[in-house]
């Protein structure tokens, strides 16, 4: 089956003044369509890095990312960001919701930046906020919401556009166990009706131990993927 998203040598060097620090260094790996994968390290390891490479956000030194085939590395800046739009969800530690808008209007965001009309928009961020067992809270903004609550908002954010690919980045670290237990069973319980793929980064094993398959970085080295 061909791959939704793979990479292949990607490298990472910041470039800071006179000092350059290497951050990856060769990764490859490839997702399959519906996979959920996790990429397990510890903190300054470079997985936030991989993922805004794997994501589109940041740009490697070297090397390829490609999305459905297609090499995203060499985009323009308006077609990554309407690929991102359209594609891709991604999920923080931080939630990362506007706080003058309601948890309803977050829900709805990336429908109307992609164009698609206000009723639709808050028909179908009405429906996810449902599946994440926010219908109650739909008024409300981030800051009348709980911890897990805020996350609940940023997944249904993140799917509501049904994307082939979920990028998540350590979502459950501000959490406490049991609400980031809850959290993690939404997401996987969630992106498997919607057949989404799903990435993780985290240093929690427990919770890397829920994906289909779990690869290893370690001082910017990836194990447990073929090396290209
Ligand atoms: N813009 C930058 N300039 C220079 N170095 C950076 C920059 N961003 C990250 N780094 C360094 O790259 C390394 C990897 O960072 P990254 O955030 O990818 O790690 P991480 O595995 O996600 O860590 P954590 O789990 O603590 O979030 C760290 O040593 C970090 O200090």
């Amino acid at each position: 089956m061909e791959a939704l998203l793979a990479c292949r040598g990607i490298t990472k060097i910041y470039h800071d003044g006179q000092t350059d620090t290497p951050v990856l260094s060769n990764v490859s790996l490839s997702v399959k369509p519906s996979e959920h994968v996790a990429i397990l390290g510890s903190s300054g390891s470079g997985k936030s890095t991989l993922l805004h490479i794997l994501g589109g956000l940041d740009k490697p030194t070297e090397g390829e990312v490609w999305f459905e085939g297609k090499s995203i590395t060499s985009m323009k800046s308006a077609q990554l960001a309407a690929l991102r739009n359209q594609k891709i969800g991604f999920i923080y530690q931080f939630h990362h919701l506007l706080p003058e808008f309601t948890a309803l209007e977050n829900t709805a965001m990336p429908l109307l930046i992609g164009g698609e009309s206000p009723a639709n928009a808050t028909k179908q961020a009405e429906e996810i906020l449902e599946k994440v067992a926010l219908s109650h809270r739909m008024q409300h903004k981030p800051s009348a919401l709980s911890g897990g609550e805020r996350q609940r908002v940023a997944i249904a954010r993140a799917l509501v556009n049904r994307p082939a690919l979920v990028l998540a980045d350590e979502p459950t670290g501000n959490l406490d166990n049991k609400t980031g237990e809850q959290i993690y069973q939404l997401l996987t319980s969630l992106s498997e009706s919607l057949g989404t793929s799903f990435v993780v980064v985290t240093h929690d094993n427990a919770l890397a131990a829920r994906m289909d398959r779990i690869l290893r970085i370690k001082d910017g080295v990836l194990h447990g993927e073929a090396s290209a």
